[in-house]
């Protein structure tokens, strides 16, 4: 891909220097300085702040297919990381165009200043349909950004340091993301109009224990929603921490980095809680921990699958859903040993969407059913595992879809 530069003729102020030795100028947004990481594209149309501020994209600068990014803002509410204080998300990010000015009701702050508030690296003004293009044929490529108001690159040592970069596999980046302390989550999900109402536990049907690898806040809101207490332990809890609480059912959250690096400390946690009844569900790391614990093998995606339009199948239902994802690495389905069903594919590639252990209340999927942002065609599936915790107290099943 050649270096391109539509926007304007003066000085560029911000790079994307990819592994390969590839230059990418444009124009600086947000923090300034230097950093390294994947370099991914994001085909969601709504929800940036979610998406940045999902902790899954640790590692991860985000190119956004949409071109014009910002017309809503940043408010204090859009925040998907437990700990927005120190950042816990996509590191970088890249724009077509100039970052919009926010024309929304809920705007506390213009975009660039949030992005430079939470040290997020931006470039904008660049081809970013090529770019694209280029990911989808070559794979998410390692890359340094850099961004400097004047101008000032040396760009032989930005080379050096995305060729030296190891990238993602290999990276343990739940250590990183998680929030690690034990606490007690209390919002509701929002609602138009009136925000998020607060849960309130003591009077709560169930009790829910999330590992937290990097865990988003609408994961947790939809367990309050659904009538749970949760209590969040962090990435390095024992299978002891969490059956301390007794729980009715445990949480394997999303996070950043390789399932591989993190199930060396995670995946004996995991096969020990398997080997109780209590019923356990994962999303995305924790899907792909899950597998790991019980022998399958996960691998490194070509491109990865970022978005909020894909369609995946579950085979327990035939039904199509369109989800919400945010994944690099997945597990692979030939994998899978005997006694776990595949339960869900991605109707785009036939990767491997979800698992569950047959005859056990265990299961697990790759696509976030949170949304947040996306469609909720996908928030059955917290009922499904609601209806798993009914089961075990004797209750009648729900209905999966409200
Ligand atoms: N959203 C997630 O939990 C991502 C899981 C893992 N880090 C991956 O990229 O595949």
């Amino acid at each position: 891909m050649s270096a391109t530069t539509p926007w304007t003729t003066e000085t560029p102020t911000a790079l994307l220097v990819l592994a390969d030795g590839t230059v990418i100028e444009g124009k600086g947004v947000g923090a300034t300085g230097v950093i390294e990481a994947e370099v991914c594209f994001n085909t969601a149309l709504t929800g940036y702040q979610e998406i940045l501020t999902d902790p899954s994209y640790l590692g991860q600068i985000v190119t956004f297919t949409f071109p014009h990014i910002g017309n809503i803002g940043a408010n204090g509410e859009d925040i998907e990381d437990l700990t927005p204080a120190a950042r816990r998300g996509a590191v970088g990010v890249i724009f077509k165009a100039d970052i919009t000015d926010p024309s929304n009701y809920r705007s506390a702050q213009h975009l660039d200043q949030w992005l430079k508030t939470r040290g997020v690296i931006g470039l904008s003004g660049i081809d970013t349909r090529a770019l694209t293009a280029w990911i989808r044929e070559n794979g998410a490529p390692n890359a340094v950004i850099a961004h400097d108001p004047n101008g000032q690159f040396d760009i032989e040592a930005l080379k050096a340091r995305a060729k030296a970069w190891s990238g993602l596999e290999g990276l343990d980046l739940a250590k990183e993301a998680t929030s690690g302390q034990s606490s007690q989550w209390n919002e509701k999900p929002w609602v138009w109009n009136e925000g998020y109402d607060e849960a309130k536990p003591e009077e709560a049907a169930y009790h829910v224990v999330c590992l937290d690898y990097g865990v988003k806040r609408n994961i947790l809101r939809l367990f309050t929603g659904l009538d749970c207490k949760v209590t969040v332990l962090p990435a390095s809890a024992k299978a002891e921490d969490v059956l301390a609480l007794n729980p009715d059912g445990v949480f394997l959250s999303n996070g950043p980095g390789d399932p591989a690096a993190t199930g060396e400390y995670a995946v004996p946690v995991i096969q020990e809680l398997i080997k109780t009844d209590l019923p356990i569900f994962g999303i995305c790391l924790g899907h792909q921990m899950l597998g790991l614990a019980l022998g399958a093998k996960t691998e490194k995606m070509h491109q990865g699958h970022h978005g909020a339009n894909h369609p995946v199948k579950d085979h327990t239902t035939g039904k199509v859903e369109i989800v919400s994802m945010n994944h690099g690495f997945a597990v692979a389905s030939a994998s899978l040993p005997e006694g776990v069903e595949e339960t869900h594919v991605s109707l785009f590639d036939g990767s491997n969407c979800g698992l569950k252990i047959t005859g056990k209340p265990v299961f697990s999927v790759q696509h976030h059913p949170e949304a947040s942002p996306g469609p909720q065609d996908s928030h059955y599936l917290f009922r499904r595992f609601i209806n798993l915790l009914r089961e075990k107290k004797g209750e009648p099943a729900l209905a999966e879809r409200a």
